[in-house]
């Protein structure tokens, strides 16, 4: 039987762009178009649910789909019986405790006997019962950082990034509880075939990823300076040098990290390297 990966994603949120280009990126097509919840891939053995976010590791655990995208901080709180299959990199936030600005903040144990605002109960639970503070957990759903100003609780428990949303409401943070970014989660009981498609993905992710990271290098020089300019690129394997028409040149080739490239940048043109090109890698297989 020709079996087709179910992969949920977030229907319209923060992890919704990042999730499908990963997937669009690895070459799988789909047509996600507005209001559709369901999407079957026209070249790859793979259909596409849209969901709510904190759906997802339930229907993971439960097999209703195979593998899902959501934050480190949702997989937490919902506490699934689901494999951790890759971390992703993007939705990079923190989850933290923040309080009205004009109130002084020494450590948590002001936190006591305070009320706190959050959708994160579990999380929040956590953090307080290692740190010995008994505090009352207010759940709700959103808009957690409005609670202080209408009287709901003392403090907030909520995702932050930019720390925009936390200024605007006249709130400051006081403590980050939690780290996350987006992560793979994958029923535990795939079938080999499924299994197999997983596989396929990842290898496409890591491809990608790798491409990323690292730019084609391509630059001109004095054959004298080679030696020196190779230390400062170091590729996958040996530079590849081509002769130049100009007698005594070459031009030479090298994969690098990017950031090693922006080190040593100054170095190079010390060392003779001109016309420096850098060019973007697309996919990067070994
Ligand atoms: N400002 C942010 N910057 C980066 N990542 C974020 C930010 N806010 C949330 N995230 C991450 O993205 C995930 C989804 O956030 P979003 O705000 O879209 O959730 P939501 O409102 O619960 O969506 P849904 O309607 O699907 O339930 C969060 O669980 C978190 O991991
Ligand atoms: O520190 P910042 O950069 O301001 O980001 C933090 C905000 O981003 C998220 O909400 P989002 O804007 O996704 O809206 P939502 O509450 O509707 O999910 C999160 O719930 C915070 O409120
Ligand atoms: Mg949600």
């Amino acid at each position: 039987m020709n079996e087709v990966l179910r992969i949920a994603v977030q229907k319209s949120g923060r992890l919704s762009e990042d999730s499908l280009n990963l997937f669009k990126e690895c070459g799988i097509k789909f047509d996600n178009g507005a209001g559709k919840l369901k999407a079957t891939s026209s070249n790859f053995p793979a259909e596409f649910l849209f969901l709510r976010d904190d759906d997802i590791p339930g229907y993971v655990e439960d097999g209703v789909a195979d593998i899902g995208i959501v934050g480190q901080n949702v997989h937490v709180e919902t506490s699934k019986h689901v494999n951790e299959v890759k971390l992703l990199g993007f939705s990079k936030c923190r989850l933290s405790i923040a309080i009205p600005r004009s109130e002084t903040y020494g450590s948590v144990k002001e936190l006591e006997g305070k009320s706190i605002a959050t959708s994160y109960p579990v999380i929040l639970g956590n953090f307080l019962k290692d740190n010995g503070v008994t505090a009352h957990i207010h759940e709700i759903s959103g808009s957690v950082e409005i609670a202080p100003s209408i009287g709901l609780a003392h403090a907030v428990c909520d995702i932050v990034s930019s720390g925009g949303t936390l200024l605007s409401n006249g709130l400051k943070e006081v403590e980050v509880i939690f780290r996350s970014e987006a992560i793979m989660i994958g029923y535990p009981n795939l079938s080999p075939e499924k299994q197999s498609i997983v596989n396929q993905i990842l290898f496409r992710i890591d491809s990608v990823q790798r491409a990323k990271n690292r730019k084609y290098v391509v630059l001109n020089t004095k054959q004298e300076n080679i030696a020196l300019i190779r230390q400062l690129l170091p590729g996958m394997k040996a530079p590849s040098i081509l002769p130049l028409a100009d007698e005594g040149w070459v031009s030479m080739h090298s994969v690098i990290e990017e950031q090693d490239f922006w080190q040593n940048i100054e170095k190079l043109r010390d060392a003779g390297a001109e016309g420096i090109l850098v060019l973007p890698i697309e996919k990067m297989i070994f």
